[in-house]
């Protein structure tokens, strides 16, 4: 549904020049939620205005759907931003117009009669659950009410795709994850595109299905939220998912504990099973948990556990071999 191809971007030129966006490609299909996280500066929000050309990159092509928006004219690209609707960390509501006026407003855009513009008004307020308050000014709404009065304008000409940026960034944590619950439901119901920009681990979690992480323009890693999360590679990465873990290293542990301390992953429904006790009790071995997370990741269960192992050396081996087989990722902590 997107593709980004060797994009790069500069500001400026000469030696005061900066390179917001270097050689950046990426693929998102129809119907993903797409997360791309990284740090203050790193680049995100100049490659998300890319996408719809808010920012025109310096090299490289932006397609969305089976279109090259780079090489359309001016008039052929405000035709094509139709498709892609957008949100934004202030909302960028009209002050001065009520909340059915600022829905609208892309609707008078695209020429609607009055009569279909009364009629997707009210679709788009059910949809956002505002049914109530339509005729209000945005400074009589929460945050998280402002923030649904984007979405439904953002989606009022049926989008392909929508662009968040920093959507929830100014809600707090119980809006925050209204808001992300409510882009779950429009990805769900309308089969949109989502590709949001973040700084918060939390919100990659809660609703991406993958995830790119920025840092300094370029992409260090990229991949299945899980397996990002799982197995960070990079350390920009390792830092934005020690937002949401455990701060306490057990590897402070080995020298003070003198069974085999062992580090398991796992996920899915295997979550939910009595594993462990079945690997150890037809052997001798004995377990303690030392540390351990049981979690989910958008709806998939996972969890991550650091164990000691105490007893003969063989039956632990055995025990790990059955966890294996089982499917748990084991290894020892190191
Ligand atoms: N219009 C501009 N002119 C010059 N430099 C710019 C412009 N916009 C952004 N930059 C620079 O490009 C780099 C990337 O900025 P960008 O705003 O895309 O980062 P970001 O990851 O979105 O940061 P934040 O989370 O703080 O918004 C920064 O070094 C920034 O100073």
């Amino acid at each position: 549904m997107i593709e980004l191809r060797d994009i790069s971007k500069s500001y400026g030129t000469g030696s005061t020049a900066v390179e917001a966006i270097r050689d950046v490609n990426i693929t998102i299909d129809k119907g993903e939620i797409f997360g791309i996280i990284g740090h203050s500066g790193a680049g995100k929000s100049t490659l998300l205005r890319c996408v719809n050309l808010l920012e025109r990159p310096t090299t490289g092509t932006v397609t969305v759907g089976d279109v090259e928006l780079t090489k359309l004219s001016t008039t052929q690209l405000q035709q094509q931003r139709r498709r892609i609707g957008m949100i934004f960390q202030h909302f960028n509501l009209l002050s001065m117009a009520t909340v059915r006026d600022n829905i609208a407003f892309p609707l008078k855009l695209a020429k609607l009669s009055k009569g279909e513009m009364k009629k997707r008004v009210d679709e788009l307020l059910a949809l956002v659950g505002l049914e109530q308050h339509g005729n209000k000014f945005p400074a009589q709404l929460s945050g998280g009410q402002k923030q649904r009065v984007g979405i439904a304008r953002a989606l009022a000409n049926n989008p392909d795709v929508l662009l968040c940026d920093e959507a929830t960034s100014a809600l707090d944590p119980q809006t925050t994850n209204s808001i992300l619950s409510l882009l779950v439901d429009i990805n769900q119901k309308l089969g949109i595109t989502i590709l949001l920009i973040t700084h918060e681990m939390h919100v990659i979690r809660s609703i991406c299905d993958r995830v790119a992480v920025i840092d300094d323009g370029g992409v260090v890693e990229m991949g299945d939220v899980l397996e990002v999360f799982l197995k960070p590679q990079h350390p920009v990465t390792r830092d934005f998912v020690s937002q949401i873990a455990d701060s306490f290293d057990p590897r402070e542990l080995i020298a003070s504990r003198s069974g085999r301390l062992i580090k398991v992953n796992y996920v899915g429904d295997i979550t939910y099973e009595p594993l462990l006790f079945n690997a150890v009790k037809s052997t001798s071995v004995q377990f303690t948990i030392l540390q351990g997370t049981v979690s989910r990741m958008k709806n998939t269960p996972y969890g991550q556990l650091v164990i000691e192992f105490i007893g003969d050396h063989a039956d632990i081996e055995k025990v790990i071999a059955d966890l294996r087989h089982k499917g748990l990722e084991v290894g020892d902590l190191a």
